[in-house]
């Protein structure tokens, strides 16, 4: 199915997986969608490897949490959480050298909890990876606290979108 994109998620500058100003980062970005799902596309180096030309599994992790994170900000836009469960299914190696998508939405929001699925996508579409986490709902305030509370830490991705996405 194809997908309009919404909107474009803001970006971080030091996030390891969308920080613009983190070397090691994937400069992933993220596309809230027309059904209510988050989209996101990485851009993996060889950095991110584990055996040649495979993405390591804890990188997959690490997207799916922060895809299926930032989910909740197309039900309840301001909301932010830390993650306290990640359960990963790996089902087919992941390669470096081409961009990654991610596909997430939200299964439940009460007022201190979230939870949520996620997919990676490879380029013909097969499911490489599944994912359900759960995460305690944290006002930004308290996040950013030890850095003096500088939200100019996310800024807007400038980078051209897609106008849809099909999966
Ligand atoms: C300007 C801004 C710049 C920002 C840039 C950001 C860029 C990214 C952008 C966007 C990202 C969005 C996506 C995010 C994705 C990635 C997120 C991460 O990687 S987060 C790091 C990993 N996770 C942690 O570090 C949590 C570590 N754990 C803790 O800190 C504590 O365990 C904490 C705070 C969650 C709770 O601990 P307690 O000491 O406060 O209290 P207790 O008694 O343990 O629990 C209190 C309540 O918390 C809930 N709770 C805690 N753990 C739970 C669990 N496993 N399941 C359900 N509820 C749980 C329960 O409701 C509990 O209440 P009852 O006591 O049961 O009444």
């Amino acid at each position: 199915m194809k997908y309009k994109v919404k909107r474009k998620q803001q970006v971080s500058k030091g996030c390891f997986i969308c920080g613009t100003e983190n070397h090691e980062s994937l400069k992933t970005k993220f596309y809230e969608l027309e059904n209510n799902e988050l989209m996101s596309i990485s851009t993996p180096t060889p950095t991110h490897q584990s055996y040649p030309d495979r993405m390591h599994g804890g990188i997959i992790s690490a997207i799916l949490d922060e895809v299926i994170g930032r989910s909740i900000m197309i039900l309840e836009p301001g909301a932010w959480g830390v993650t306290v469960e990640l359960n990963i299914k790996y089902k087919k190696p992941v390669p470096l050298s081409k961009q990654v998508k991610a596909t997430a939405r939200i299964t439940r929001n009460t007022r201190l909890i979230f939870e949520g699925t996620g997919e990676i996508l490879l380029e013909d579409g097969t499911v490489a990876a599944t994912a359900y986490a759960k995460y305690v709902k944290m006002p930004i305030e308290k996040l950013i606290q030890d850095t003096g509370g500088d939200m100019s830490l996310m800024i807007d991705d400038e980078t051209p979108s897609p106008e849809e996405v099909e999966y």
